[in-house]
């Protein structure tokens, strides 16, 4: 079996968790910008990357219906083949926390059930491969990122920009079990800009520092401004968003009229649904 060819890549599956209020090339951008970097250390093997919009019960200001955001996310990775959309995480009643989410697709990966781990199984099971033919020569050693029927189990980083890591220090939107659990267990690949704080923040940081060689900085060169934010403000005022999202999306959202000043409204005065949670556990 191929998981003990010293020389086999970590199979690796990116998920990015945000608004995607609406999703924009530089969401996009953001797995094309990572995988390069996983690939050119030589160590790791992207099989596949996931976006999870979050929920409406985050409650952050302007967020429109998942409904919305997961169709236009959708639209947007129709012609990856390698990213995909999943609707679990907005489709629960509650916010959930991103750990909970990196639990879930974790598990996910590591079930049994064959139509779930497909993409992994498959080059195992091809006859004919030139592995196969030395059955004996190695014994299965059980590794932690085997799944219960031994087979390699690819390990889920989250992917996100420097604002996230960087949003780890405002007090109660994060708890530090939380932060732990997403650095020592699974990993992140965090999207930055060249000269920006993101080294110093993790310097400063005891428990990033602990864990730095689980987090992977990648540098964005060829930089690009664009945030979802913008994208709200630019269709508010009216002024073309063309060539900022892909034209499948922007064309869903003129369709549907999905951003206007009333939908910025929404939430306002609303705590947001990690603030909300964090400060109500802190009183109990
Ligand atoms: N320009 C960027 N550079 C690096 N990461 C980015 C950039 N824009 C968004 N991201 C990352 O994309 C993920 C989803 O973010 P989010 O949905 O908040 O999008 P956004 O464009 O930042 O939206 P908003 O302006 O509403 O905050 C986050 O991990 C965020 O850090
Ligand atoms: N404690 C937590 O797990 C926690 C706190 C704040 C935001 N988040 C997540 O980070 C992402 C941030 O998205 P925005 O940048 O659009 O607010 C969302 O997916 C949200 O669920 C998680
Ligand atoms: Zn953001």
């Amino acid at each position: 079996m191929a998981m003990e060819d010293p020389d086999r890549k970590t199979e690796v599956v990116l998920l990015a968790c945000g608004s995607f209020n609406p999703i924009t090339n530089m969401h996009l951008r953001l797995f094309e910008l990572a995988k390069d970097y996983l690939h050119e250390t030589g160590k790791y093997k992207v099989i596949k990357g996931i976006i999870s919009p979050v929920g409406d019960a985050y409650k952050k200001k302007g967020l429109i219906s998942a409904d919305h955001r997961v169709t236009m996310a959708k639209l947007a990775t129709n012609n990856s083949d390698w990213v995909e959309v999943d609707d679990w995480e907005s489709s629960q009643s509650e916010w959930l926390e991103t750990v909970k989410v990196l639990r879930h697709h974790h598990e996910k990966l590591s079930s049994p059930d064959p139509t779930v781990s497909l993409q992994n199984a498959l080059p195992l099971t091809k006859p004919g491969r030139k592995r196969k033919q030395e059955p004996n020569r190695h014994d299965p050693i059980k590794k932690k990122n085997q799944s219960p029927d031994g087979k390699n189990v690819p390990q889920v980083k989250l992917l996100c920009g420097s604002d996230v890591l960087e949003s780890f220090g405002i007090p109660n939107l994060w708890k530090l079990e939380d932060i732990t659990e997403i650095i020592q267990n699974y990993g992140l690949v965090c999207i930055s800009r060249a000269g920006n704080s993101t080294q110093k923040f993790i310097y400063e940081s005891d428990i990033l520092w602990k864990y730095k060689n689980n987090i992977h900085l990648v540098e964005e060169w060829i930089t690009n401004d664009i945030s979802s934010t913008k994208i709200r403000r630019a269709l508010r005022r009216g002024q073309s968003i063309r060539y900022l999202v892909p034209d499948v999306v922007r064309a869903y959202i003129e369709k549907n009229d999905l951003y206007s000043p009333e939908s910025e409204d929404r939430n306002a005065g609303v705590t947001l649904a990690p603030l909300q949670k964090n400060a109500s556990d802190s009183k109990n």
